[in-house]
């Protein structure tokens, strides 16, 4: 059966445990959001199919534990991400200043093709903020990220932040997805002139994946 996506690419949570990784994900994936915190243990994931400019993406998100003492499992996890989404909430100061510990983990295990935002949370509640949205979007700056303050409450730029670093992830790839997508031309030009030979190749799959 033909696969529903083209690529799969592989998105990593970070960010202080109770932040809003697991409702962040959950209002992505399944429209949902659960006020209660169960602390992920060690490290969960979701899928979901992101269309970008007519490319299948099937994104696998992992959605990491904060607390500290996971840490030696969640690093495993860097290496194998394209992207990574850094949270922090808008209502505690101390997440927002984490970041730079999350970042700098992350650079020491990682290769520059590696795409990041940084993400504020819990922006519905804004008469409680203690990060301004300048300071989110100067840390962002620095860090040569696009900065989103969303909520997984209200659902606010869910969809957009994880559309963007998707596309993103696709720009930085683009050449092993030129190559796919070349490979794939030529595979089904190959196909189209065998089925009018009349070859008994032509029922081979034309799709596969690409998890570059
Ligand atoms: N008001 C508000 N609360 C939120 C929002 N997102 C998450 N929360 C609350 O924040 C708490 C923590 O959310 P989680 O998603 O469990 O946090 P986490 O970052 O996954 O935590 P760990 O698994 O321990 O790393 C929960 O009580 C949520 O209800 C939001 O957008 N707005």
């Amino acid at each position: 059966m033909a696969k529903q996506y083209d690529i799969l690419f592989r998105l990593l949570m970070l960010g202080d445990s109770g932040v809003g990784k697991t409702c962040i994900l959950r209002r992505f994936t399944d429209s949902e959001f659960d006020p209660s915190h169960i602390s992920t243990i060690g490290v969960d994931f979701k899928m979901k199919t992101v269309e970008v400019d007519g490319i299948k993406v099937r994104v696998q998100i992992w959605d990491t534990a904060g607390q500290e003492r996971y840490q030696t499992i969640t690093k495993q996890y860097y290496r194998r991400a394209q992207g990574i989404v850094f949270v922090y909430d808008i209502t505690n100061a101390p997440s927002f200043q984490n970041i730079a510990k999350w970042v700098s983990d992350v650079d020491e295990h990682t290769s520059n093709k590696m795409q990041a935002i940084l993400v504020g949370n819990k922006s519905d509640e804004a008469h409680r903020r203690q990060v301004t949205v300048e300071q989110g979007s100067k840390l962002a700056h620095t860090y040569g990220m696009e900065f989103f303050e969303v909520s997984a409450s209200t659902s606010n730029n869910i969809s957009k932040s994880f559309h963007r670093l998707t596309e993103l992830v696709l720009q930085a790839h683009k050449r092993d997805v030129d190559n796919f997508f070349g490979s794939l031309d030529e595979y089904l030009d190959q196909a189209a002139l065998e089925s009018e030979k009349g070859s008994p190749d032509n029922d081979k799959k034309t799709q596969s994946t690409c998890a570059c």
